[in-house]
C-alpha cells in the first residue's frame, strides 16, 4: 500500500520505518527540513532502538522523506502524526494539527480518486469528526462518505520501546465511519493483526478517541495509586515494593506499572491526563479522581527532598542527583519529575550536582535557569557529596560503589539496587 506520514517526530517516524519493513511504500511529510534529510540519508532523527537500521535498510526505496505535501496525491492512505501539545491551561492545543489539516486537505484537492485520512495523534473525543474533518473537506473540496474517508487510530507506543510496541502491540484501535476505511487499516496492518497477541478493536471514531485518554489516564492512575499505597507503607514502615508485587498477582490487577517512588512525567501521560481533566470540566464534569492523580504525582518530588532533609541540612549542602531522564532508556527530559527535585533542592540553599547517561545536554538546552553542576560520571557527582538522591532508574545506578561520598546518605526515588551495608543512611521513597 502507498502510504503518506504526516509528522515525523517519535511517532511518525517509527511508524514509517516499520510500515517499510512491513512491505509498503511510506513517505513521510516533515517540515523540518533536517530531519528530512536525515530520513532521506538513511538516517535516524530520533534515538530508538531498531530504528536506525530499520530507516538505512529501507530510505531512498520504500521510504523515503519530503517536505512537500504534493506526495500525498501518490499515496492511498495518510497518517496524520502531528503533535497535540496542550495549552497554558492544560487543555489541549489544536493549532498545529489543524494548521497540518490545512496544508493536507489543499494537496488532496488535486487528487484523483478516494483517500482515506487516519488521526493517529492523541486527541480528544469529535476533533477528527468536528475538526479535522471539515478542514479537510473546505480545503480539498473533497466530501467524506464519497471520495474521502476518516478514521481515527490511537497509538500506544512507549519512547525507548516505539518500534517493539508498534510491531508487537497489545491492541490495535481502529476508528471508522465506514467498513472501506476499516478494511483499508486492516490490511495496512495484517501482519501485525496476524499475530496471536495482537486484538483488534473496531470502534467508531469517538470511542477510539478517548480510548487513548483513558488507557492513559489508566496508567497514569494506577502509578499514583501505587504512589499513594507506597506513602502509606512507608509511614507504617513496611515495603511498598513487597506488598504490590504480591497485590499484582492478583490477575484483576496485574505485575505491570506497579513501580512506585517519584512519579510519572514524560510528553505523555502529564499533557494527556491534564487535556481530559480540561475536556471533562468542558463538558460540565469535574474529574476529582484525575485531579488527586496529578496532585499526587506532584508531591512526590517535593517528598523526596523531604526525606533527605531528614537526614542532611540541605542550606549549602552538595547533593548529588543521579538520573534526569523521565525514564530510563530515553534523554526526553519533558516533565521529569527530576527536575522538580533539582528545583525542590535549589529553593532549599542545596548545591545540586547531576549526572545522567544520556539527557544532560537536554536539561542544559532548556533549563538555563537550573543553578545545577553537571558531572561526567555518576562517579563524579557523588564525590566529596554531602547526600544523593535517586531520580531515574538508569540500570547502571544498581550496585555503585558510593565510598566517594563525603556523607554516605542516599535517598532513592526509584528503587535502584544497592549494598546498604555500603551507606551510612539509605531510604526509599516508599520503603
Ligand atoms: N511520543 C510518544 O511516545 C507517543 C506515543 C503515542 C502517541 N503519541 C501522540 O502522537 C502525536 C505525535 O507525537 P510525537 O511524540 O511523534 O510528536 P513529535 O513532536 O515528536 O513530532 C511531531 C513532528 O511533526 C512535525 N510537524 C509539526 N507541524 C507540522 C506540519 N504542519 N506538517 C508536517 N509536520 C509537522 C514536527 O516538526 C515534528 O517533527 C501526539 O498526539 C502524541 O500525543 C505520542
Ligand atoms: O510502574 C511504573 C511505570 C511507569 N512509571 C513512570 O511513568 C512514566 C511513563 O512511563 P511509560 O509509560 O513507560 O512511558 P511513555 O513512553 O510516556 O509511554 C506512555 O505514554 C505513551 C504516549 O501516549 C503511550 O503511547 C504509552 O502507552 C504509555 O505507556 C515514566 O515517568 C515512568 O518513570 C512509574 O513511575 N512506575
Amino acid at each position: 500500500m502507498n502510504v503518506s506520514i504526516i509528522g515525523s517526530g517519535y511517532v511518525g517516524t517509527t511508524i514509517a520505518a516499520c510500515l517499510a519493513d512491513l512491505g509498503h511504500d511510506v513517505i513521510n511529510v516533515e517540515i523540518d527540513e533536517g530531519i528530512v534529510e536525515t530520513i532521506n540519508a538513511g538516517e535516524a532523527p530520533i534515538h530508538e532502538s531498531g530504528l536506525a537500521e530499520r530507516i538505512a535498510e529501507h530510505a531512498g526505496t520504500t521510504l523515503r522523506a519530503t517536505t512537500d505535501y504534493a506526495a500525498v496525491r501518490d499515496t492511498d492512505v495518510t497518517l496524520l502524526c502531528l503533535p497535540t501539545p496542550q495549552s497554558e491551561d492544560g487543555s489541549l492545543d489544536l493549532a498545529i494539527m489543524q494548521a497540518g489539516a490545512e496544508s493536507l486537505g489543499r494537496a488532496l484537492a488535486d487528487k484523483d480518486g478516494d483517500h482515506l485520512v487516519v488521526v493517529k495523534s492523541t486527541v480528544l473525543p469529535g476533533t477528527t469528526e468536528d475538526v479535522v474533518g471539515p478542514i479537510l473537506e473546505d480545503e480539498s473540496g473533497k466530501r467524506i462518505g464519497e471520495d474521502l474517508s476518516l478514521a481515527m487510530n490511537p497509538e500506544f507506543l512507549r519512547m525507548g520501546t516505539a518500534v517493539e510496541d508498534f510491531l508487537e502491540p497489545d491492541k490495535v484501535v481502529v476508528g471508522a465511519t465506514n467498513e472501506s476505511a476499516a478494511s483499508t487499516l486492516r490490511e495496512l496492518y495484517a501482519p501485525i493483526l496476524d499475530r496471536d497477541d495482537t486484538d483488534l478493536v473496531e470502534t467508531d471514531i469517538r470511542e477510539a478517541e478517548l480510548i487513548k485518554y483513558a488507557n492513559n489516564a489508566f496508567l497514569a492512575s494506577k502509578v499514583s495509586l501505587v504512589n499513594e499505597l507506597g506513602n502509606i507503607a512507608k509511614e507504617y514502615g513496611a515495603d511498598a515494593y513487597e506488598v504490590l508485587e504480591a497485590v499484582g498477582l492478583d490477575g484483576r490487577i496485574s505485575e505491570r506499572f506497579m513501580r512506585s517512588g517519584l512519579g510519572w512525567g514524560g510528553s505523555c501521560f502529564p499533557k494527556d491526563v491534564d487535556a481530559l481533566r480540561a475536556g471533562a470540566r468542558e463538558q460540565g464534569y469535574d474529574p476529582a479522581l484525575l485531579d488527586a492523580v496529578v496532585a499526587v504525582n506532584d508531591a512526590q518530588p517535593r517528598r523526596l527532598v523531604d526525606l533527605l532533609e531528614t537526614h542532611v541540612s540541605l542550606e549549602g549542602a552538595r547533593i548529588a542527583v543521579l538520573g534526569l531522564s523521565f525514564k530510563p532508556g530515553t534523554d526526553d527530559i519533558r516533565k521529569s519529575r527530576a527536575l522538580d527535585v533539582l528545583e525542590h533542592l535549589e529553593a532549599r540553599g542545596a548545591h545540586p550536582v547531576a549526572y545522567d547517561p544520556v539527557a544532560i545536554e537536554n536539561v542544559r538546552e532548556s533549563r538555563p535557569d537550573l543553578e545545577v553542576e553537571y558531572a561526567e560520571s555518576a562517579a563524579e557527582a557523588l564525590e566529596e557529596a554531602d547526600g544523593a538522591v535517586v531520580a531515574t532508574g538508569w540500570p547502571e545506578f544498581d550496585d555503585l560503589a558510593f565510598d566517594g561520598m563525603a556523607r554516605r546518605i542516599v535517598v532513592d526515588g526509584r528503587r535502584i539496587s544497592v549494598d546498604e551495608a555500603d551507606l551510612e543512611v539509605y531510604e526509599g521513597l516508599t520503603w
